[in-house]
């Protein structure tokens, strides 16, 4: 295992979760991601206007930023679920962006935050906001925890960022490699 420490106070050798699988260096601890995470609750607090605030999260990804993102957000909202995928095993997008479940809630007129894990290529972002762009929601918002700010076709701005990320393939909080890593609690890059 490659023994770097981080320099955030984190370490991400030695950590049992890992069964011995390199991570090169913790990007983001746990202490920054929940400090953020809290502001992040804050400013969309502030941003929605009234009651009908649907929060649908991306999956798998998103499932651990959307919850603890979701008991930061001073407000009644409802929440949802989009599945989609397109990395597989890889650490480039196959380009190919697969819906697996789409969400039965009712969009239409409604307030919608879609809440994803990383906006790296854009294109799972790209196709999920021509998709719920059709079904005529009364506003349509984006909140990344992570984003490289390498996306060159995105026609939607991502309003709320998390962290702006490094160019590296990166893994923890719900973010995987072939599935691994999903359940460590800071943001690490692989190598
Ligand atoms: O901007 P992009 O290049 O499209 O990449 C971002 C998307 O890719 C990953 O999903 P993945 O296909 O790995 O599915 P998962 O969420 O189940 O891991 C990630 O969770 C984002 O949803
Ligand atoms: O850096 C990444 N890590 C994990 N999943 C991803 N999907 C797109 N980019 C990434
Ligand atoms: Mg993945």
């Amino acid at each position: 295992m490659n023994a770097s420490i981080d320099v955030r106070g984190q370490s991400a050798a030695a950590d049992p979760r890992l069964a011995g699988r390199a991570l090169k260096r913790v990007a983001f601890s746990e202490a920054q991601i929940a400090a953020r995470v809290a502001e992040l609750g804050r400013e969309i607090t502030a941003f929605y206007p009234d009651d009908d605030l649907l929060v649908l999260g991306l999956l798998k990804g998103s499932f651990i930023f959307l919850s603890d993102l979701v008991r930061q957000i001073a407000r009644p909202l409802h929440v949802d679920f989009l599945v989609a995928s397109s990395y597989g095993d890889a650490t480039v997008s196959s380009g190919t962006v697969r819906l697996l479940y789409d969400p039965e809630t009712e969009l239409e007129g409604k307030h919608i935050l879609l809440v994803e894990d990383i906006v790296d290529s854009g294109r799972t972002l790209q196709k999920l906001v021509e998709l719920l762009g059709d079904r005529r929601p009364k506003s349509l918002e984006i909140c990344a925890l992570l984003h490289k700010h390498i996306a060159t076709h995105l026609d939607h701005p991502v309003r709320f960022v998390g962290f702006d990320a490094p160019e590296e393939f990166l893994v923890g909080y719900g973010l995987d490699h072939a599935e691994h890593f999903r359940h460590v609690p800071y943001v690490a890059s692989l190598q």
